[in-house]
């Protein structure tokens, strides 16, 4: 329901930072209840975060690493976002983390979405961190402006699950978060980078539509503050 912006010098800055506040947020979730978990986005922003938080020293054999969001492709595939985890985040220290996939090589998006609810039920409810990205089309986790499955998606009152997305903004199909899953967790945070998405940011928090900015839904829903990391 609230945001705070936490502003940077620079991406490095950033990273580091919210390396650091991530990391101790792992470390309290550990010694209060043995474990910790985790979800992050991909794209192009979270890179230099995540190889600042995969130095970070804690006990990852605890931690509980997952996706806010997935392209329906193997983690080979280059557009990957578990690819792009896998070569940043667990790595270094964060080699010892427990990865749980979005992406199943399922027959259908629809099954893979079953089996990943399935394998996140035990540990997503709620995260202790959710690290969310935003397109500059407003979008984020793949709650897409335009997606097929949207209004469902951002309904409160859809249970804490991952389902399928299609929007043309897409390219393939998506396997995201529901906004119920991921409004909730102990640290809540938009990382984003760039004056663009400082404008798109400033277009999400003026009176409109939650379907045609669907970062609108965090903005004003979310039961967490929103930590918002910019750096230009
Ligand atoms: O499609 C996606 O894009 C967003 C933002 O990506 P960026 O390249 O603009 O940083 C990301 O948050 C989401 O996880 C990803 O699937």
């Amino acid at each position: 329901m609230s945001a705070t912006l936490h502003t940077f010098e620079n991406g490095t800055a950033l990273a580091e930072a919210l390396a650091d506040a991530v990391g101790d947020r792992l470390a309290a979730a550990i010694k209060e209840r043995g474990t910790a978990s985790i979800a992050v986005s991909g794209g192009s922003t979270p890179k230099a975060f995540f190889q600042a938080l995969s130095q970070r020293e804690l006990d990852w054999t605890r931690v509980i690493v997952t996706l806010v969001d997935e392209r329906f492709v193997p983690p080979e595939n280059d557009r990957s976002n578990h690819g792009l985890v896998a070569a940043n985040l667990l790595q270094n220290k964060a080699a010892a983390a427990r990865f749980v996939p979005l992406y199943r090589a399922a027959a259908t998006a629809e099954h893979a979405a079953a089996m990943a609810s399935e394998a996140t039920a035990g540990f997503a409810n709620p995260f202790d961190i959710v690290v969310l990205g935003m397109g500059t089309d407003g979008h984020t986790a793949s709650f897409f402006p335009g997606g097929t499955r949207l209004r469902e998606a951002i309904d409160p009152a859809t249970p804490r699950s991952v389902i399928t997305m299609n929007a043309d903004g897409a390219g393939e199909t998506r396997l995201t978060f529901t906004f119920s899953s991921l409004q909730d967790a102990g640290f809540l945070v938009l990382h984003i980078e760039g004056d663009g998405k400082k404008e798109v940011l400033a277009r999400a928090e003026a009176p409109g539509d939650e379907m045609e900015m669907p970062i609108r839904a965090m903005l004003r829903r979310a039961r967490s503050p929103l930590q918002i990391y910019w750096a230009p």
